[in-house]
């Protein structure tokens, strides 16, 4: 068999006689879709995951020179539910050449570039999964994003979870009695369906996990089981039905992202780290990092269902995270505000008809929903490491869409004391163009 070969790093010619690089050497040069209109204005305060907090909002719009149509290229996506966004992190100020990074999720512990989401990558290139509000025209309106303003976007691709996550893989169909629409009970014991091969068969050496789940635990019968359970089968079996939204979400909630809230009860099997020692060592990982791996297979409660394919229909493993993914060694913070900031949240208002000089909320729809907002993003410390050791007692400032937020962090909690209008709101309205940095990126 043929090795790769490096390619050149010459651009090619092209027949026209114009120089552009070619395809075949990976090089390939980008030109952004759109630039991002997001409620988060800055770096700071802007949430480590899109799972982090749902109320989080953006527009993005398709651009003509793009093409001339730019809602022609969107026909058709309204169907889903959730977009895959590739966008280029253009506020990192260059390249990383870092091979070992550290995420603040492991409070300075130290893991190779590629087993992260780090921003900082050799391609600067990130990857949100958002929930998609509506397509109108040229443009898609999201949610759940944790991208800044302008951020240049270089493509959208529908989430297809049949595709995208291994837990949504398909079983055989025979398992469904379509014409009735209902589920046929499997035979399956719990544990069959349970104790999966991910282990085995990846893992080989592994001790092999105990089924966690009690005796107590039964398979549901059909007509117990919840929205959740049925979104399973409808997505493997009638692909070309519309979700409901709450459907929707279950979707996202079994998927890869990592997630904030800690009061998932996920079941997970701990294995034994000696075992992980060949990997974890060749890649240098910090041994900080040692120890356990997770299986993911959601949580006991809602997830351990007969029907659920803890591995796909040919016995291929279900996915795994190591354990600081889900359990992460930094805490989750209360969330308080005092008196003070409270007033002036309620002085911040919806949009449409307001007071004289009372700024209006872009992306929120109520104060509520930018209290929901600003605790969401606070709950999942968004402080760097290096502030969170170091400068404990400084006040922390971040802008969500108009408000601008100063709060201090103590043990365990986080305090808004000041919620005041940004001197410069993020415009949803603002022109597009004005976005657009000079020329290259
Ligand atoms: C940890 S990254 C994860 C992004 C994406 N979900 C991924 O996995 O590739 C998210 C962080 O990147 C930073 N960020 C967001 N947009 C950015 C941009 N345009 N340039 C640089 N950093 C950005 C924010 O600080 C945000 O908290």
């Amino acid at each position: 068999m043929r090795g790769l070969e490096e390619p050149g790093s010459q651009p090619i010619a092209t027949p026209c006689g114009c120089v552009k690089p070619a395809l075949e050497t990976g090089n390939l040069l980008t030109e952004p879709i759109g630039f991002l209109e997001s409620c988060f204005s800055a770096k700071n305060g802007t949430p480590r995951q899109p799972s982090i907090c749902s109320h989080s909002r953006a527009c993005l719009r398709i651009r003509k020179s793009i093409f001339n149509n730019p809602e022609h290229s969107l026909m058709g996506l309204e169907q889903f539910s959730h977009v895959w966004i590739l966008f280029v992190f253009h506020k990192n100020g260059h390249l990383s050449c870092k091979a070992k990074v550290q995420p603040p999720r492991l409070n300075g512990a130290k893991t190779g570039v590629f087993s992260t989401r780090s921003p900082h990558r050799p391609n600067a290139i990130g990857l949100t999964l958002a929930k998609l509000e509506k397509v109108e025209g040229g443009a898609i309106y999201l949610s759940g994003i944790d991208m800044i303003h302008g951020t240049p976007v270089l493509d959208i691709k529908p989430y297809i979870a049949d595709y995208d996550s291994p837990q949504n893989l398909m079983e055989p169909l025979e398992d469904v009695n379509l014409q009735n629409n209902q589920h046929k009970p499997k035979t399956v014991s719990w544990s069959d369906g349970e104790t999966d091969g991910c282990d085995q068969r990846q893992l080989s050496g592994l001790k092999e996990p105990q089924p966690h789940h009690s005796a107590k635990e039964k398979p549901k019968r059909p007509e117990d089981r919840t929205s959740q359970d049925s979104y399973v089968k409808h997505s493997d079996t009638a692909k070309i039905q519309q979700p409901s939204p709450k459907h929707w979400e279950v979707a996202v909630d079994s998927g890869l992202e990592s997630r904030s809230d800690q009061s998932l009860s996920v079941a997970e099997e701990q294995i034994n780290p000696d075992c992980l020692e060949k990997s974890s060592s060749e890649e240098g990982i910090d041994e900080r990092l040692r120890g356990a791996m997770v299986l993911q297979r959601g949580s006991t409660e809602t997830q351990l269902m007969p029907h659920h394919p803890a591995r796909t229909a040919d016995g291929a493993p279900c996915s795994m995270v190591p354990a600081w993914v889900r359990k992460a060694p930094v805490a989750t913070l209360e969330v308080r505000f005092t008196p003070h900031a409270e007033m002036d949240l309620g002085q911040l208002s919806s949009g449409g008809e307001t007071d004289v000089g009372q700024a209006s909320f872009k992306y929120f729809q109520s104060a509520e929903e930018a209290k929901r907002a600003i605790e969401a993003v606070l709950s999942a410390d968004p402080r760097s490491v290096y502030r969170r050791k170091l400068c404990q007692d400084r006040l922390f400032y971040f802008t969500v869409d108009i408000a601008h937020v100063t709060c201090w962090f103590g043990d365990g909690f986080a305090e808004v004391l000041r919620v005041k209008p940004a001197s410069e709101a993020v415009q949803m309205t603002e022109p597009v163009e004005s976005l657009e940095p000079p020329s290259c990126l």
